[in-house]
């Protein structure tokens, strides 16, 4: 079978560079949607509390018969419960609902820098972390610049940043800062939902590997040296999406891809979202 790479996270983590997402599938279509990416061999699930389906997501996994330890799993802190005692019951509520030990990577969903204070929020995170039911902490949507201000006011830096990123975003400033302070970027949506599939630049490049536009996407991502985690109900895309790693893209498609970037967003602003579900 396919063996991923894996990225080292900043505590010594080694998170599988390929996973699968979870965004939109209805809870009575994941636990079927999860057993097909495990069969296929993606080790690495992403979930959230927002998505609904934590419960299948871990029924999915303690039903694949694989020993823990050998599926990544992360979740995600919601909105509406930011307040330091809030975010404490909410990583028991998750971990409960998956039915599992300990998480491997759990992350605050959004900044939502107009409620409340992601810097309590964080020492919740902290406290999460130092209670070993976590393997990792992260964070999901933070720009540079609320970055900043975690790594100026409390302990543990954030293992990860997920952050929408695409060729129409490519999120330079973010992975930067990242890179610089040992934060791993995870890049959500990598095929913006489809958008980005018929692109000409893509489809040539696809055409010229004999591979889809989705995998070339894929690719780049995992080039950059970026974590991904494509969504897809559709067994066919599943394999599809999975099949990375045995074709590469030149410097100058590199180049290409990268060059698409528009600054376009399909998804909220970080510095405007405030949305509490
Ligand atoms: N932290 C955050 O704020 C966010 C995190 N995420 C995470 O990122 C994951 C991925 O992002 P997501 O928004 O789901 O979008 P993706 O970029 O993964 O795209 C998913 C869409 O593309 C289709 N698709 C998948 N593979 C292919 C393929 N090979 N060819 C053609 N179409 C394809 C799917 O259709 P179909 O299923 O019908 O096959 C689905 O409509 C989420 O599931 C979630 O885990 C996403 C949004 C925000
Ligand atoms: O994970 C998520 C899925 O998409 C939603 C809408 O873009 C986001 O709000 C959320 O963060």
């Amino acid at each position: 079978m396919t063996s991923v790479p894996t990225v080292t996270l900043n505590n010594g983590v080694s998170i599988p560079q390929l996973g699968f997402g979870v965004f939109q599938i209805e809870p009575e279509n994941t636990r079927e949607a999860v057993r097909v990416a495990l069969e296929t061999g993606y080790r690495h699930i992403d979930t959230a509390e927002m998505y609904g389906n934590e419960k299948e997501v871990g029924q999915a996994v303690r039903e694949s018969g694989l020993p823990r330890a050998e599926v990544f799993v992360t979740s995600k802190l919601n909105n509406g419960y930011h307040a330091y005692g809030d975010a404490l019951a909410a990583f028991a509520r998750s971990l409960e609902d998956l039915d599992l030990e300990y998480l491997d990577l759990f992350l605050v969903h959004w900044p939502l820098p107009g409620v409340g204070d992601f810097v309590e929020t964080w020492k919740a995170m902290e406290e999460i972390y130092r209670s070993g039911r976590c393997k990792a902490i992260g964070v999901s949507n933070f720009q540079p610049a609320h970055l900043e201000r975690l790594l100026r006011e409390t302990d543990v830096v954030p293992v990860v940043n997920q952050v929408e990123a695409h060729p129409y975003l490519t999120q330079e400033a973010v992975r930067t800062f990242g890179r610089e302070n040992g934060i791993a970027t995870e890049a959500w949506s990598p095929i913006a939902q489809g958008k980005v599939l018929d692109d000409t630049v893509i489809t040539a490049i696809a055409d010229r590997v004999k591979r889809s536009p989705a995998q070339v996407t894929l690719r780049w991502h995992l080039q950059r040296g970026d974590i991904v985690f494509p969504k897809s109900v559709t067994p066919a895309r599943v394999a599809e999406n999975f099949r990375l790693f045995d074709f590469e893209l030149t410097d100058e498609d590199m180049a290409a891809i990268t060059g698409l970037n528009r600054d376009e967003r399909i998804g909220p602003d970080p510095d405007t979202f405030n949305w509490i579900p």
